[in-house]
């Protein structure tokens, strides 16, 4: 094992590692495939290479790992170890490639490895001097615990982040601010427990996930730990970076560090079965982590946050009885653990409790106008799919970069699932009490209108944030000044106004918008398209505001290379394989049980490859083949009748005549779904024009040629409607028609 010297402690050392060719001469037993990797041990953390396979050469690995200490380890259906070195790392073993024998194999075996301290200009000092300069990680939140122990162990050199560390404030009273160097030590130990847990618990989400998909497709409840788990494990190894970095210590924060890393080594020893039994401790716990890892991120990050705070509430008393709070809830959950109880209480968060000095007068909020309007559970993503979209968003969501884009569109063309996206992240951030809102524009709900949404942002921050309601309270002024339909008006004093009054926050608070392009009336959605796309610079820096939309035109237009505002379109970050793969095990678990549908069938599989990747379509699907009612009532009919049409829309209607009784909402059936499915498929763009076409009476079950027919017939009743209608319209008449004969 190497052992680091403290004097190399603070360099980055590479080690390449690759077997002797040949000589890699290892007992196997039992047979079947084995895979080798290395183990490699430092400071009480380990990590592996990636795998390797032993072919006529041997086995040999080329990867760079940038830690001390090695031991190799040698898999054969449980993992067995084989062989390791053990070697101080002096400047001996960094004169070039050094062959060593194993210890304890059977057989002489012999590997070789090399040991660089990394030049200046190697990838990994690049990147963390980019990163310090920034002022903080940027982490894929969802990469996993080994990326994330990958980053924090990565050895810190002091000379490469010298030009951004920032000179430790004067303490401010009441807080103990020293040497933060302190702190990463206790921070790399509570890490490493809450990678281990991490790694536990999310063999205890596939557990979950099996008697979780039994049920129904809609009702998704299980308890997403992982999620939350990796959250926190990025967010710490931030939090661990700067307390590198910077020059502080606070006490009681180590304690709570301590207190944390307990709980985490008590968890760690449960057996799985337990830890299942105490599924809602779980989860309390890693949400409890992850607010535990943004306060402690930024309390160690931002000395000039607590400064600024200083005088006003943040005072060090108020911190000092968070931290004391929150390492009360944590030893409730470890006894929780160690009486069979369960906690139902909700996660400790550090929030502004005292009212704010000198209100003039409280206003009654109620006077705001509000819609009902927030994200459903229900329409969540699938347990586990979508993880290539959510994780980018994750990341942008804790990254605590003061540069950050406070913005996030998130664009997509229809179906593709961004609702299901904003819904998902409205719950996980719910649950961790940083929802700031949530408003989801339905065209089918026209109370959910534009001039409700700041209106109805500004309620939900106050009920989620007392400073908030005190903020609010205090600007909204006059009954007319609330009641005012102006939406720049409501954005600026509602939103605007308490903002500027607000003392700095610790971790995000996010907002959800969703489906931007569904606001119908045009001079409304342009003053919101303006406003959200050009003023997002003003949201303070803790502020995540995430919108979707289809990429109509306008919206192209405005949110286009703007300052502050981050653009994710979903299809280029879709993974189809792993779509195909969630889809895969929604059908199994949602049509094995149909009687009569012999679900391993080759014809079954096929629904697969035919839903593409189409969440909406293999929802529909499902429902269409467990429907019970109409002519075909043959589930295995049912498929075929399925897979005998094509994907295209118009062939719903199709199903649906022979069908008629079947379930007629849902994603197909919406008929504004459909025309604007048809438009884009045409035009490849957005907007149609959506005025005309809600008059437009699509009949709900028919032929195509029925359908076809109010457009076509020039006697049709329905086609005077379209007389008036601007020429872009008769294009998309003639469109439709063509699609519906084709
Ligand atoms: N990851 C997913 N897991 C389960 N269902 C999904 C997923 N993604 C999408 N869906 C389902 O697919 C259908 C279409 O998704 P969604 O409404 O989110 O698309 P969209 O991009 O918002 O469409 P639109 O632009 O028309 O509003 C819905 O029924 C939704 O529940």
């Amino acid at each position: 094992m190497f052992q680091s010297s403290t004097s190399h402690q603070k360099n980055a050392i590479k080690i390449r590692i690759s077997s002797e060719r040949n000589r890699l001469a290892i007992p196997l037993h039992g047979g079947g495939r084995v895979i080798f990797f290395i183990r490699v041990e430092a400071n009480h953390e380990t990590m592996n290479t990636a795998i390797a396979i032993e072919n006529s050469d041997g086995v040999s690995w080329e990867d760079e790992l940038h830690i001390f200490t090695l031991v190799a380890t040698h898999r054969v259906r449980k993992e067995t170890i084989v062989g390791w070195v053990e070697e101080k790392a002096d400047a001996s073993i960094r004169s070039g490639v050094v062959k060593r024998q194993l210890n304890a194999t059977g057989t002489p075996t012999q590997i070789s490895y090399r040991v660089d301290l990394l030049s200046s200009d190697s990838p990994c000092a690049s990147e963390r001097r980019r990163k310090a300069k920034l002022g903080s990680e940027v982490y894929n939140v969802g990469a996993g615990i080994q990326a994330a122990m990958k980053m924090a162990l990565c050895p810190f050199d002091p000379a490469s982040a010298s030009a951004v560390v920032s000179v430790a404030p004067e303490p401010v009273a009441g807080i103990d601010l020293g040497n933060l160097e302190d702190l990463s030590e206790p921070l790399s130990a509570l890490l490493k427990h809450v990678s281990i847990f991490t790694n536990l618990i999310s063999k205890l989400s596939e557990v979950r996930k099996l008697a979780t998909l039994a049920r129904s497709f809609y009702l998704m409840t299980s308890p997403r730990f992982t999620p939350y788990a990796k959250f926190a494990c990025s967010i710490l190894t931030m939090a661990q970076t700067v307390a590198n970095a910077q020059k502080a210590r606070d006490g009681q924060l180590r304690e709570l560090m301590k207190v944390t890393t307990d709980v985490f080594v008590f968890a760690n020893k449960l057996k799985l079965p337990v830890l299942e039994h105490h599924h809602q401790t779980v989860k309390l716990l890693t949400l409890q982590t992850t607010e535990c890892a943004y306060f402690i991120r930024d309390y160690t990050k931002q000395q000039s946050f607590i400064m600024r705070a200083g005088s006003t509430l943040l005072t060090g008393g108020a911190i000092n009885d968070k931290i004391a709070e929150y390492q009360k809830k944590f030893k409730d959950l470890q006894a929780a653990f160690h009486h069979d109880s369960s906690l139902n209480t909700e996660i400790a968060v550090l929030r502004i409790a005292e009212r704010l000095e000198q209100i003039a007068l409280a206003a009654e909020l109620d006077d705001l106008p509000y819609a009902s309007a927030r994200f459903d559970i229900q329409e969540q993503c699938l347990d586990g799919t979508r993880e290539a979209v959510l994780e980018p968003i994750f990341a942008w969501i804790n990254d605590s970069d003061v540069n950050t884009p406070r913005v996030l569109l998130l664009s997509g063309n229809p179906g593709i699932g961004k609702s299901a996206i904003a819904h998902t992240v409205s719950q996980r951030f719910n649950q961790l009490r940083r929802l700031g809102s949530s408003f989801f524009f339905l065209t089918e709900q026209p109370e959910r209108s534009p001039d409700k949404l700041f209106t109805t942002v500004a309620r939900d921050l106050a009920d989620l944030d007392q400073g908030w309601k005190d903020a609010l309270e205090e600007v909204v002024g006059s009954r007319a000044l609330r009641r005012t339909a102006s939406i720049r008006e409501q954005f600026e004093q509602f939103i605007l106004r308490p903002i500027q009054r607000l003392p700095p926050r610790f971790g995000p608070v996010v907002i959800v918008i969703d489906a931007l392009d569904a606001v119908a009336d045009p001079v409304a959605r342009h003053m919101l398209v303006s406003i959200l796309s050009s003023r997002a610079a003003e949201f303070p820096s803790h502020f995540r505001v995430l919108i979707t939309a289809r990429p109509d035109s306008d919206i192209r237009e405005a949110f286009r290379n703007r300052d502050g505002i981050k653009w994710l379109a979903m299809e280029t970050l879709i993974d189809k394989k792993s779509d195909l793969k969630a889809i895969e095990e929604l059908f199994d678990n949602e049509l094995s049980d149909v009687p009569g549908l012999k679900w391993k069938d080759k014809l079954c599989h096929k629904l697969v490859e035919k839903s593409d990747g189409d969440f909406g379509w293999a929802a529909f699907a499902c429902k269409f083949i467990k429907g019970t009612s109409g002519r075909i009532t043959s589930p295995s009919d049912r498929v075929r009748r399925l897979l005998s049409k094509t994907k295209a829309i118009d062939n719903i209607a199709h199903l649906e005549a022979d069908d008629s009784e079947s379930e007629s909402e849902g994603f197909f059936h919406d008929p504004m779904h459909k025309l604007h499915n048809i438009w884009y498929q045409h035009h490849q763009d957005f907007p149609m024009n959506v005025n005309a076409v809600p008059s437009f009476p699509v009949p709900r079950a028919g032929t195509p040629e029925r359908w076809a027919e109010p457009l076509m017939g020039p006697n049709s009743n329905y086609s005077s409607q379209f007389v008036d209608a601007p020429q872009a319209n008769w294009n998309f008449v003639a469109d439709f028609a063509h699609v519906l004969h084709t």
